[in-house]
């Protein structure tokens, strides 16, 4: 079997930079395309050498809909309005699009789920697979503890980051609300200030930090009357972002369309 050529959009960016490299060392898939936004400073760069490696022969474009029509998938991880206009291509194409891209509004995933009806797309907003085992045992913990353990999300990143609470941070809180068989967004308090009374029992609060160079902490904070259970997970390289990634998509690869999890690829659904 022949390897998987996949696009790298959002090139010049810390992921995009990242998944160029991992793609170049990974097995099963190869670099047919590296996109950029119109503009960019970086296009006609060859992309091997954008991510630190010898020139692969990949230079960077602006042009999506001719570069995808030569891939069997995309790796997304840019900004949410581009992502909508991926997709459309994608489903288009009908090729893969992996969707690492955080910070969706309802109206923009919705339109995800609408390319997802012609083109196989893996979303989720942490690739790596210590997230995604986290994820599942915040669920059983939630399911296990009542309403007398408050539930708190707390998360860290660096100072580039543009959206919050993070994808990392809702997928969490999705794992406790199902735990806890409720509906995460009517019970999630995301912002507090000032004079906001007491606690509101059975809630699952939202606190962001940002800062300095913090590739992604996140911790969820079981808090009882004497004791706190305290889940977390630490990213020290994207790295772990990028070969979630890759393995999406090669899990993705020949599967009836939809919209999956990473949940799905790694057999934790
Ligand atoms: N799900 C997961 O596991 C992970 C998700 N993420 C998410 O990935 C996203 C990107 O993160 P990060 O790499 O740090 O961000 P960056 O800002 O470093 O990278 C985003 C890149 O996308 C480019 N871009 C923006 N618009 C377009 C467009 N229309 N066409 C092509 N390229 C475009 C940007 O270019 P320019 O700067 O010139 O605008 C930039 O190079 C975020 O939403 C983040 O939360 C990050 C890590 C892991
Ligand atoms: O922007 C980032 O950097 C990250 N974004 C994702 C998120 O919003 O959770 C995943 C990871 O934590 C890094």
């Amino acid at each position: 079997m022949s390897d998987m050529g996949l696009v790298v959009v959002g090139a010049a960016g810390r992921m995009g930079r990242t998944l160029i490299r991992i793609v170049a060392e990974s097995e099963g898939v190869r670099l047919v395309g590296a996109i950029e936004r119109e503009g960019a400073a970086e296009l006609g760069q060859d992309a091997g050498t954008l991510a630190g490696l010898p020139p692969l022969g990949v230079a960077v474009s602006d042009d999506p809909l001719t570069v995808f029509a030569r891939a069997e998938g995309v790796l997304d991880f840019t900004v949410p309005a581009a992502t909508v206009g991926f997709a459309e291509i994608a489903a288009q194409a009908r090729i893969v699009h992996v969707i690492g891209t955080t910070g969706l509004s309802a109206d923009q995933e919705a339109a995800i789920d609408a390319a997802a009806r012609h083109a196989v797309v893996v979303k989720s907003g942490n690739m790596s697979l210590g997230v995604n085992l986290l994820a599942g045992l915040v669920r059983q913990a939630a399911r296990a503890l009542d309403a007398d353990f408050d539930i708190e999300i707390l998360e860290m990143h660096h100072r580039h980051k543009i959206d919050a609470p993070s994808g990392t941070a809702l997928l969490l809180g999705q794992a406790a609300a199902e735990g806890r068989e409720i509906t995460l967004a009517d019970h999630s308090v995301r912002v507090r200030d000032g004079h906001t009374g007491a606690r509101p029992r059975g809630t699952i609060g939202f606190a962001t930090l940002r800062g300095g160079s913090v590739a992604g902490d996140h911790s969820v904070l079981f808090a009882g009357e004497g004791e706190t259970i305290t889940l977390s997970h630490h990213a020290s390289d994207r790295a772990i972002f990028a070969r979630g990634a890759v393995k999406a998509a090669r899990w993705a690869a020949g599967r009836k369309p939809g919209r999956y999890s990473m949940a799905d690829v790694l057999g934790l659904a």
